[in-house]
């Protein structure tokens, strides 16, 4: 079986000789084409290590992560910036919209800076999806959280990346909208055949997922 994402025996220490925080000790996991993982575990636990690691944010210090059969772990920061460009899509808590643009403005944005042009029906199709194609004229300002997370979603997925990361996305929401925003995520991962990445503290948004991975200090249990 072939793995979008390949993680294996990834290590990540941060510190100095004195104190070391061993953040993910040898962790091994695979990602499937279309499947929506939740992962879960306490504040420290090494989550957002993962994700910045998953993310080429960060090298491991041991291991290989394979993104498409490709190790990410020794590309120039030229070709990461690239992979990170095209391949990746990344959903934040705070949303990370840029408010003097419109909401289409900033889905397609990821598109115009690779240099290319969006079809719009493939845009509108996602922007429907989500519940967002009467957004697409307003500005960050002027969206619910909820919108603005949304807007965030199809921003990426708009790339079609091999991959979405989503860290804390529903941090800021209610739970009405918390709990909206994670069933149109996996929605989206059925409908787009999208492989989604969530990290949460929220056991409640993890029964969205189609798998729930739980890290303890730094291995997953
Ligand atoms: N840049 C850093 N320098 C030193 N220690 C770090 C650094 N980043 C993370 N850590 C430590 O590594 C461990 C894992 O941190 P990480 O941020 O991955 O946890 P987390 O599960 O995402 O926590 P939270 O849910 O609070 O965001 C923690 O003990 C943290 O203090």
């Amino acid at each position: 079986m072939s793995y979008v994402l390949q993680v294996s025996d990834i290590s990540k220490t941060y510190g100095n000789d004195k104190i070391k925080v061993h953040a993910l000790k040898k962790s091994s996991l695979t990602f499937s084409q279309g499947e929506f993982t939740a992962i879960i575990g306490k504040s420290g636990s090494g989550k957002s290590t993962l994700l910045r690691i998953l993310g080429t944010l960060e090298r491991p210090d041991a291991g290989e992560v394979l993104l498409d059969g490709e190790n990410i772990c020794r590309l120039s920061d030229k070709k990461l910036s690239e992979i990170r460009r095209r391949k990746i899509g990344f959903i934040y808590q705070d949303y990370s919209l840029f408010p003097e643009y419109t909401a289409y403005e900033n889905i397609v944005m990821p598109i115009h800076l690779d240099g290319r042009t969006e079809n719009k029906h493939i845009i509108k199709d996602i922007m429907n999806t989500l519940g967002i194609l009467s957004c697409g004229d307003r500005f960050p300002a002027e969206m619910s959280g909820g919108e603005q997370q949304r807007t965030a979603i199809a921003r990426a997925l708009c790339i079609s990346p091999s991959v979405i990361l989503a860290d804390e996305p529903t941090g800021n929401l209610d739970a009405e909208n918390a709990n909206e925003v994670v069933m149109l995520m996996s929605k989206a991962a059925r409908l787009y055949n999208q492989t989604i990445i969530m990290v949460t503290h929220d056991r409640q948004m993890a029964d969205y997922a189609d798998r729930v991975l739980k890290i303890c200090d730094g291995m997953f249990v």
